[in-house]
């Protein structure tokens, strides 16, 4: 089995879309691939009682526990590399990487970016977008390089900018075309043999 490792931040609004499709569209019949782990960098990240509830293993590594980002980054390795995976897969997760932690999973490292890249990297990507006076915004699913939000990208969404939108109303709008988004890089990049590791 393929297995898929999901590292969240929040909410885990993504994790439970990939969730939600692996079971829909079947993806342990059809691609031998199923989500083994979910594991947030934050205790009270409310994704974790998400994937409890579905009896998907749930585990919190805090960045707060540690002195530098490479310990942290080296105790967070530790937990994906219980689950074997073939695959992580950020979702929402909030903390850069480090460069050792980013190659330990090169190709098999997926990202999602509130944001049409190459435009508008990094944070508040909502609100810098209108204040541009962009007429679209979006989301991009990419692989994640040292570099941040800079790697190859696999798919995108574009969503309008609504005369008087809010960042808060256009990340919302958003966040409803990542959900299709996310889940559909994903079955492409199974699909596409990408994820012929196998790690059971
Ligand atoms: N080395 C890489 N690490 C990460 C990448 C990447 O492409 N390369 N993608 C990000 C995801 N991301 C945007 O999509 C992103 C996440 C977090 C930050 C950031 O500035 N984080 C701060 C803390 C912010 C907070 O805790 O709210 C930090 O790490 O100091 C920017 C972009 C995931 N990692
Ligand atoms: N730079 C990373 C980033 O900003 N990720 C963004 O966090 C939001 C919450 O995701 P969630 O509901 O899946 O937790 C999503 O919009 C995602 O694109």
């Amino acid at each position: 089995m393929k297995h898929i490792v999901i590292l969240i931040s929040g909410e885990g609004s993504n994790m439970a879309a990939i969730v939600r499709a692996a079971e829909q569209q079947r993806w342990a019949e059809r691609f031998g691939a199923s989500v083994a782990a979910v594991i947030a960098n934050k205790p009270e990240a409310g994704g974790l009682r998400f994937a409890r509830d579905r009896g998907i293993a749930a585990e919190a590594v805090s960045h707060k526990a540690f002195a530098t980002r490479e310990a942290f980054d080296a105790a967070l390795a530790a937990a994906v590399d219980a689950h074997s995976p073939a695959l992580v897969v950020l979702a929402g997760f909030m903390r850069i990487l480090t460069p050792v932690f980013v190659r330990r999973y090169a190709g098999r490292l997926l990202n999602i970016h509130p944001s049409l890249l190459p435009a508008f990297p990094g944070l508040d990507t909502h609100r810098r977008a209108i204040e541009a006076g962009c007429r679209v915004a979006g989301a991009t699913v990419h692989q994640v390089t040292v570099e941040l939000d800079h790697g190859p990208i696999l798919d995108q969404a574009i969503v309008p900018v609504l005369p008087g939108d809010t960042a808060e109303g256009l990340a919302a709008r958003v966040l409803t075309q990542e959900h299709l988004l996310y889940s559909r890089a994903i079955e492409r990049w199974l699909h596409e043999g990408a994820g012929d590791t196998d790690s059971s």
